[in-house]
């Protein structure tokens, strides 16, 4: 027998739609399944890999399914990188495959041997009894599959030498030490690792960003060529507003995506507000940051801005070390600020300062003057989580938007990632790191009044500059679809936030077959921009009052980007009522047409007729 390859492995709980998605994304296939227990409940999922052509056996997809419909009600199998090592008989087909992970939860290295997952009934190690996910991987035996079947030659010149190993034996000890868990580093330092190939793959793709709609482009949204830049174009009202909010943007994003890091590693945590809703040192930060550098740009007025936080929660001795780290991340976060063509501060800014720049959120709005319009961190739960989440930038003049700026640092290019947890993507990304600086996730959208409508650009970081920030910077339209069938609509997360019995009945009544897509925060907006999703609904329950923040800035971009956005009675959303949105009829729609408008308004009055009958 001969041992083929170890190969890099993303294993989780995916359904196999995920799984088809993942490969199309990181150009992996679906290797094999894995099942196991963890706290006495059954857990299973796919293994997905990259192999040889042909491994993917009909066989294969028949039983991912079966086993993701099998597998829907168990808990969830939380993505970990494995290894999958892929055993062949001389005439080269497969026969079986063992896979190896680290448990990052438990911190032991894990795997199965071949004996025990062809028959799983083999005796176990010690360890694997003793491990919380009893890992076994069942790969499925594609030697009776024709399309499978490789000749051994064929095999052995399809890798490089060292990746080819005769197997000595299939003994219960080689099976053990060749199964145990590898270490990300491990594999990193492999130089078999297969990251090349979906690196060229996905420059390729980048390297044709004028592709038709429906084809796939790095960034999967209706491209045309970024010409110089929009912003110097048409009317030149807010060209300077636009700009600064863009570069705030782009900091501030800085600042969230480094405490999202360390939330993630434990060594930031969430609070609870008053109103028990959360916030971090991000929200704070963030706000302070873009807050600062309004006021410095725009010396001549002073600011007016209406902003989720007030520094009202940071009052008070025991709040003394998270104000601290508020500082601190501000004054790190600004040190930065030559990345987006801005001056440092001459002297960092003081407690006081960040104090003061945070409490300027407290306009009130209304239909006079100009006011500024964030959200700091939109979806903070989605944040915590380490999803989804967006820093939403608006200027309001004379109780209409004319501006708005979206930085949604998770969001994938590619639209398929958005049907799963952001988590698969940050295992996937850790598992296959994309090329340094190819734009993958991290969007800033931005638009102007009377300027040249939705624009999409790259978040900056230390590894892309501005300049190729604006290089890749393109046009983000709406999808063309039409026929509420092939639409998809997208909602919050959180069935408190919005009634997802109402939506799932709206879809129905249009003739929507595609299941919702769900994501925290403005982010929403963002992909209705970008022709990911056709539709989005929001019905906020009881008596919540949706405030101007959450919609401002991402209802703008999906209107410069050629959609429609409008409470459910079909009016527009009116900003100039104050900090909230007053006066919305039960909640808020957007759709990518005004085609598809009418038909969701249609079916809400539908709706509303069949349900006060
Ligand atoms: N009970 C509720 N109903 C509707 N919206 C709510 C809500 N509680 C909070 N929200 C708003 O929903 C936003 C999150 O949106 P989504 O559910 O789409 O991720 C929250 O933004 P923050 O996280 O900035 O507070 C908050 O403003
Ligand atoms: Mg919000």
């Amino acid at each position: 027998m001969r041992v083929l390859l170890r190969e890099r492995c993303l294993i989780g709980k995916l359904d196999f739609a995920d799984a088809s998605t993942l490969s199309t994304a990181f150009n992996r296939k679906v290797v094999g399944q894995v099942r196991g227990t963890r706290s006495g409940f059954a857990s299973s999922g796919l293994v997905l890999g990259r192999t040889k052509t042909g491994f993917l056996s009909q066989n294969v997809a028949q039983r991912s399914r079966k086993l993701a419909n099998s597998c829907k009600q168990t808990p969830r199998l939380d993505p970990v990188l494995g290894s999958v090592r892929s055993y062949w008989n001389s005439s080269g087909d497969l026969r079986s495959a063992e896979c190896g992970w680290r448990n990052p939860k438990f911190g032991s290295a894990q795997g199965s041997n071949p004996q025990q997952t062809q028959k799983g009934t083999g005796p176990r190690t010690a360890q694997a009894q003793q491990s919380p996910v009893d890992s076994v991987l069942i790969q499925d035996n594609a030697a009776a599959s024709s399309d499978s079947a490789v000749p051994d030659t064929e095999a052995a010149n399809a890798l490089p030498p060292r990746q080819v190993e005769e197997a000595a034996s299939t003994s219960q000890s080689e099976s053990e030490s060749n199964g145990r868990g590898i270490t990300s580093q491990e594999l990193e330092a492999d130089p078999t690792y297969p990251e090349a190939e979906s690196s060229s793959n996905a420059r390729s793709e980048r390297e044709d960003p004028t592709k038709e709609p429906g084809t796939t482009t790095s960034a999967e949204f209706s491209v045309r060529e970024a010409d110089e830049r929009g912003l110097s174009r048409g009317d030149q009202e807010y060209v300077r507003e636009l700009e600064v909010a863009t570069y705030a943007v782009h900091l501030a994003c800085l600042l969230s995506q480094r405490i999202q890091r360390d939330i993630l590693r434990d060594r930031e945590q969430a609070k609870l507000k008053k109103d028990q809703s959360l916030v971090t040192i991000a929200d704070y930060g963030v706000q302070a940051v873009i807050s600062y550098i309004l006021s410095e740009a725009f010396p001549q007025e002073p600011l007016s801005m209406v902003a989720e936080e007030s520094s009202e929660a940071l009052r008070g001795r025991e709040e003394m070390p998270t104000l601290r780290k508020v500082v601190d991340a501000v004054n790190d976060c600004l040190s930065n600020s030559p990345l987006v063509g801005l001056p440092v501060p001459s002297e960092p800014l003081s407690t006081i300062d960040v104090l003061k720049a945070i409490n300027r959120g407290a306009h009130e709005g209304g239909k006079k003057g100009r006011f500024w319009v964030l959200d700091p961190v939109d979806g903070t739960l989605g944040f915590v989580r380490g999803d989804q989440y967006a820093v939403a930038l608006a200027l309001v003049d004379q109780g209409e938007v004319v501006l708005g700026v979206l930085g949604c640092p998770n969001l994938p290019l590619r639209k398929e990632w958005m049907r799963y947890g952001h988590r698969f993507y940050r295992a996937a990304e850790a598992f296959f790191p994309p090329e340094k600086g190819l734009w993958h996730k991290g969007i800033v959208f931005r638009a102007r009044k009377g300027g040249d409508g939705a624009w999409a650009e790259p978040l900056i970081s230390a590894d892309v500059t501005l300049e190729s920030v604006r290089a890749q910077a393109m046009r983000a339209f709406v999808s063309p679809v039409t026929d509420p069938a092939q639409a998809t609509f997208c909602e919050p997360v959180e069935k408190a936030n919005s009634n997802q019995s109402l939506t799932a009945g709206l879809a129905q009544g249009l003739g929507i077959s595609t299941a919702p897509l769900r994501a925290y925060s403005m982010a929403k907006y963002g992909m209705l921009a970008k022709g990911d999703a056709e539709i989005f609904m929001k019905f906020a329950r009881g008596d919540y009052k949706e405030k101007i923040w959450d919609h401002a800035a991402g209802c703008f971009i999906v209107e410069e980007a050629g959609g429609v956005v409008t409470d459910a009675g079909g009016r527009p959303l009116d900003f100039s009522r104050g900090r909230f949105l007053m006066g919305l009829d039960r909640g808020i729609i957007a759709s990518s047409n005004p085609f598809l408008h009418r038909r969701l308004l249609a079916a809400l009055d539908a709706s509303y007729d069949s349900s006060t009958l």
